[in-house]
């Protein structure tokens, strides 16, 4: 009999043997399908009285089919079992129980129409579905049992609670597979299933099938539910790795990062780098700087003692000076003797294309500093945060950054304890706003070295490396002439190299003038092929130069000849001043003229008009440029007078004129004098010519020897 409790929530009771028979094997049982409306009213009584004693109610919730409304029972018979006949009519097996009506359905409802399904002939026709492929099918039905499932684990786990015994009971009747699902950890299920069997009664012959169409339709749910945590994993790692992905493409992303680290905080971390090892005993050949500095050393030692004295320190030092001459290494150096911590920042790190980045890292960079004051500050390329070119299109908020920058230099007090120093080779440059008093108000310049210094650096740098005690620091200071700090020791690093290439143990003179003139004039050009021809009036060229050079009274001595080419050149000739030269007088002019037209006055006499060559066109150059500024701003021309003249292009057609005319009189003057000198010492610059196409190269001394006839040692 089925029964319908319409309790508090509706549940579907079916007598077991009923569900057993009609989806098992309905053998001798006939059905007779006169429905009778006025049956219903009998049923209530019919059913109270006999369901339990003789019929098992299997609730539906206990095979998942609880949350089955009533119109969607047909639809699972539907699709169990497929083709069903609707036919009322059509007599059949089915077991009927002795109640008033022939269904339940009939009892409660007082029509057959939803049960019919189960009493149908087609029904009849799947006789031969056992109930374990009933229940199994059951598993595919797509909403409620499979959602009834995981819905009814948890409740069914509390109902059902395991004891040993039962698991012991199940494990030689159920078939293995069976058994390793039940004794999982599935001791609750177990009981519920027992008990739902011993309580409903289920025929012992049915009994194992049923257990193994619970079970099979449980492990598919199982399956199922393993599946998809499978692939809920499978997407968190998925999810994952396109996450850490994207965060690493948007770290990477120069654009974006900056965005991105500035947005996060990332950006705030600003490492201040101790200085212990750099003092002013690194840096050399720039006394007047150091020593500007050195109060600043002195007070980042001992603030207190300047506050007391009510001293007002500048809060930002401007170094100024052409690149490499040593700004970075004297801040460094501040930093250093006064053992504070050191804040390095160049400031195209603040020239960014977003707004407010640029700002950002300025605030990042000062609150770091002053939480750990006393320290320096020292942002390098100042101009290219602080310059002047306001509301640019290429910086388009570098006005932000200058407005943060001052206003942190405005948000401190002088004797706090930091000191900003900022570098800058274009001081000029500079927006008006940061060179006044409370801000870069201490200028200090570092100029390229003189010979002295550079001499003292070289001497700095040479002491690092293995060298020949006959290695002249000085000599290569004379001949390096507006090198800065950073080239000289280029040049020594250079020599070095040189000398480890040649397998020699230290670096001589010549790895050093070697490195010298390469970075004057550019690498050796050893596999040019040149013709003796060539060669011949090469030698013959830069012998005339050598030969002015040591007969002119005023001209600088000379210290080395070659025609080895290098660079753009087939050969050179080097002159050294004594020292550096700060004033040069109208003597000294001329005679630079004179050893310039050397080389083609050389060529004419000995060549011949006809075979002149180009090679002279950088001589003229060199003496024309002089020659001009004798006239136009040095005021030694006498015809033109003691003034200066700019823009010659502007002048008077008389006055260029005037102006040509006086340059190509010095001209013409300084050949002559050449070329009388090379007449006179013919003999001198023949010998010296055919040294020069036997030796390649001559150093002043081999020059010297030549120049006085004598003869030299063979290399
Ligand atoms: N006066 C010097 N004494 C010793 N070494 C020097 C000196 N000047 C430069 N150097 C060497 O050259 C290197 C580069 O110099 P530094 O970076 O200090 O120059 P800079 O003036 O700051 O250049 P830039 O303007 O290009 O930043 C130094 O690390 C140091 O090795
Ligand atoms: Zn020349």
């Amino acid at each position: 009999m089925f029964s319908l409790s319409s309790t508090v929530q509706p549940q579907v009771t079916v007598p077991l043997s009923h569900l057993i028979n009609a989806f098992h094997s309905p053998k001798n049982t006939s059905i007779s399908v006169s429905a009778s409306i006025s049956q219903n009213q009998h049923r209530d009584v019919v059913s109270e009285h006999e369901a339990p004693s003789n019929e098992p109610i299997l609730n539906l919730r206990d095979l998942g089919l609880s949350e089955l409304k009533i119109g969607q029972i047909d639809q699972l018979v539907d699709s169990l079992l497929p083709g069903i006949c609707k036919d009322k009519n059509v007599s059949s097996h089915w077991h009927t129980s002795h109640v008033s009506a022939q269904s339940f359905f009939e009892n409660k409802y007082g029509c057959l129409d939803i049960f019919s399904t189960l009493r149908s002939s087609c029904l009849y026709r799947q006789h031969s579905r056992t109930l374990k492929r009933i229940c199994s099918d059951l598993q595919y039905w797509p909403v409620f049992v499979q959602s009834r499932g995981f819905k009814t684990l948890k409740s069914r786990t509390r109902r059902l609670q395991s004891t040993s015994e039962r698991l012991a009971e199940t494990q030689h009747t159920a078939p293995s597979f069976v058994k390793g699902f039940l004794l999982r950890d599935r001791g609750s299920d177990i009981e519920s299933l027992d008990k739902l069997m011993k309580t409903k009664n289920i025929p012992e012959a049915h009994q194992d099938a049923f257990k193994t169409g619970f079970a099979e339709g449980f492990l598919k749910a199982q399956a199922l539910t393993q599946k998809t945590n499978d692939s809920l994993r499978r997407t968190r790692l998925i999810v994952f790795i396109l996450l850490v992905v994207g965060i690493y493409g948007l770290l990477k992303n120069p654009f974006l990062s900056v965005r991105f680290r500035t947005t996060t905080g990332l950006d705030s971390a600003v490492d201040p780098v101790q200085m212990k090892n750099v003092t002013f005993e690194h840096v050399k050949g720039v006394e007047e700087a150091k020593q500007e500095l050195q109060e600043v050393v002195e007070f980042l030692k001992n603030p207190q003692k300047f506050t007391v004295l009510g001293g007002k320190l500048p809060k930002g030092i401007l170094l100024v000076g052409p690149p490499g001459t040593g700004k970075t290494l004297l801040a460094r150096a501040v930093a250093g003797e006064a053992d504070v911590p050191f804040y390095y920042a160049s400031g195209s790190e603040f020239d960014e294309m977003f707004v407010g980045v640029g700002a950002s890292r300025i605030r990042n960079l000062f609150r770091e500093a002053k939480a750990n004051a006393p320290c320096v500050i020292f942002i390098d390329e100042l101009d290219s945060v602080g310059g002047k070119r306001i509301e640019s299109p290429m910086h388009p908020y570098s006005r932000q950054t200058i407005n943060q920058l001052l206003a942190e230099m405005d948000g401190f007090k002088p004797n706090e304890g930091v000191i900003i120093i900022g570098a800058t080779n274009f001081p000029e440059a500079l927006d008006n706003a940061l060179i006044r008093p409370g801000r870069f108000d201490m200028q200090v310049t570092v100029p390229r070295p003189d010979v002295k210094g550079r001499t003292e650096i070289l001497k700095w740098y040479l002491n690092k490396i293995k060298f020949d005690q006959s290695v002249d620091p000085e000599i290569i200071a004379r001949g390096t002439v507006g090198f800065s700090g950073a080239e000289l020791e280029n040049l020594v690093n250079q020599a070095a190299l040189k000398a480890a290439v040649d397998g020699k143990e230290m670096v001589t003179m010549k790895e050093l003038e070697f490195s010298k003139d390469k970075i004057l004039m550019g690498p050796e050009r050893r596999s040019v092929e040149i013709d003796n021809k060539n060669k011949t009036i090469t030698a013959y060229h830069e012998s005339g130069h050598a030969i002015i050079a040591y007969y002119t009274k005023d001209a600088m001595p000379i210290n080395k000849a070659t025609i080895m080419p290098r660079g753009p050149t087939l050969g050179h000739v080097s002159l050294l001043p004594e020292n550096d030269r700060w004033n040069e007088t109208r003597a000294q002019l001329l005679a630079q003229m004179d050893v310039s037209m050397g080389g083609r006055v050389a060529e004419e006499l000995i060549f011949g008009t006809d075979y002149i060559t180009t090679g002279a066109s950088s001589d003229f150059d060199n003496a024309t440029k002089i020659a001009k500024r004798m006239v136009t701003k040095f005021g030694m021309s006498e015809k033109l007078g003691v003034m200066t003249y700019s823009d010659t292009g502007k002048l008077s057609p008389e006055t260029q004129s005037a102006i040509e005319q006086e340059i190509r009189i010095l001209l013409r003057d300084s050949y002559e004098r050449a070329k009388h000198i090379l007449k006179t010492h013919a003999k001198e610059h023949k010998n010296l010519a055919e040294a020069l196409l036997t030796y390649e190269t001559l150093d002043a001394k081999e020059i010297q020897i030549v120049l006085e006839g004598k003869k030299l040692d063979v290399r």
